[in-house]
């Protein structure tokens, strides 16, 4: 049985970056308040860029598993991490049925400068950067776009406001995620249990198996967000959501096992767009968000505050730096 389709998940044409970036912004704008969740066409990152990579993804998890282990996930929360490792709803018992790599930064010589890059991950470092730093450069227009929408004024920053706390010294990273079937399916199982996501900004790719669901903003149903050809899914993450006071949304979304995808590997991989440690999540200046009178002695949460409190909660046992 087929599950209804959330009908509202907007659909926003990229190209008018470069033609309309008033309409553009409105309608970012307008997904944002809403959802927090939307796909974009016309996103200028090449079909081809992003097929190598899912090719490369799919080989680098076929290897063995002490392979994969050797480079396990460090303290600064980058390397491979194994089925049941990571628990995103932290209110189940078992851990989300996936194992994932994360890739940190890579330098101009596309080097890994935050972990010891697996040797069939250096191997391929090459046909990797191009595509991670065209996920990197898709999320600064992106920032571009969402500081005109909120008219942040010139002199605070203007277009650039949020772009700038984005564009290096970040901690932003690439995952790749591989969903392994199960034998049988039971519906206590969860591929990645519901969760919010901790940075600014996501940016999805899937292929061929769906199975991510949102949960719209004052309901507690879910709905597909399904594979759409050729689209990119973006979705608003906690940090956009505390700079702009709740304006932007920062939704729950899980992928699911259903009894047809239990027997289907998954794959995903998701550039995850989040501040370096030091970025205060203080009020955005914008017209558009109520200002709060602000104590004296009260403390703002930083990106970084925020990334280790909820990694150490998804990791139980593990402490990040
Ligand atoms: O694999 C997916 O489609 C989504 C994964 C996800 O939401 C996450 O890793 O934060
Ligand atoms: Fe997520």
């Amino acid at each position: 049985m087929s599950k209804a389709v959330y009908e509202n998940i907007p659909i926003i044409d990229f190209s008018q970056f470069k033609t309309d970036q008033q309409i553009c912004a409105q309608q970012f704008k307008d997904a944002c308040e809403n959802l927090g969740f939307f796909y974009l066409k016309n996103h200028g990152i090449s079909q081809e860029m992003i097929n190598e990579t899912f090719n490369i993804v799919k080989l680098y998890f076929e290897q063995p598993r002490e392979e994969k282990l050797k480079f396990a996930m460090n303290e600064h929360y980058n390397g491979y991490a194994a089925m049941r490792e990571e628990n995103l709803d932290i209110s189940r018992k078992a851990g989300d049925v996936k194992e994932t790599f994360t890739l940190g930064n890579l330098n101009d010589d596309n080097e890994a400068t935050a972990q010891t890059l697996p040797p069939f991950l250096k191997e391929k470092a090459n046909s990797i950067a191009p595509f991670y730093r065209a996920s990197h450069n898709l999320s600064l227009e992106i920032f571009q776009i969402l500081a005109i929408a909120l008219e942040i004024p010139e002199s605070e920053g203007g277009k650039h406001w949020l772009e700038e706390k984005h564009r290096s010294n970040t901690n932003s990273c690439m995952r790749f995620n591989h969903y392994p079937p199960m034998d049988k399916f039971n519906p206590e199982d969860i591929r990645a249990g519901s969760h919010t996501d901790y940075g600014s900004m996501t940016i999805l790719f899937q292929k061929d198996i769906g199975g991510l669901e949102i949960q719209p903003p004052g309901t507690d149903k879910w709905f597909p967000a399904p594979i759409i050809p050729n689209h990119v899914l973006i979705n608003i993450a906690d940090c956009l959501s505390f700079w702009t006071k709740g304006l932007f949304k920062s939704i729950k979304h899980r992928v699911s096992f259903d009894n047809e995808n239990f027997k289907l590997d998954r794959y995903s991989i998701a550039y995850f767009c989040i501040a370096g440690n030091d970025i205060k999540l203080e009020q955005i200046p914008s017209k558009f968000i109520p200002s709060i009178e602000k104590k004296n002695d009260e403390k703002v949460l930083t990106a970084g505050e925020h990334l280790i409190r909820r990694v150490n909660a998804a990791y139980n046992g593990k402490s990040f730096k």
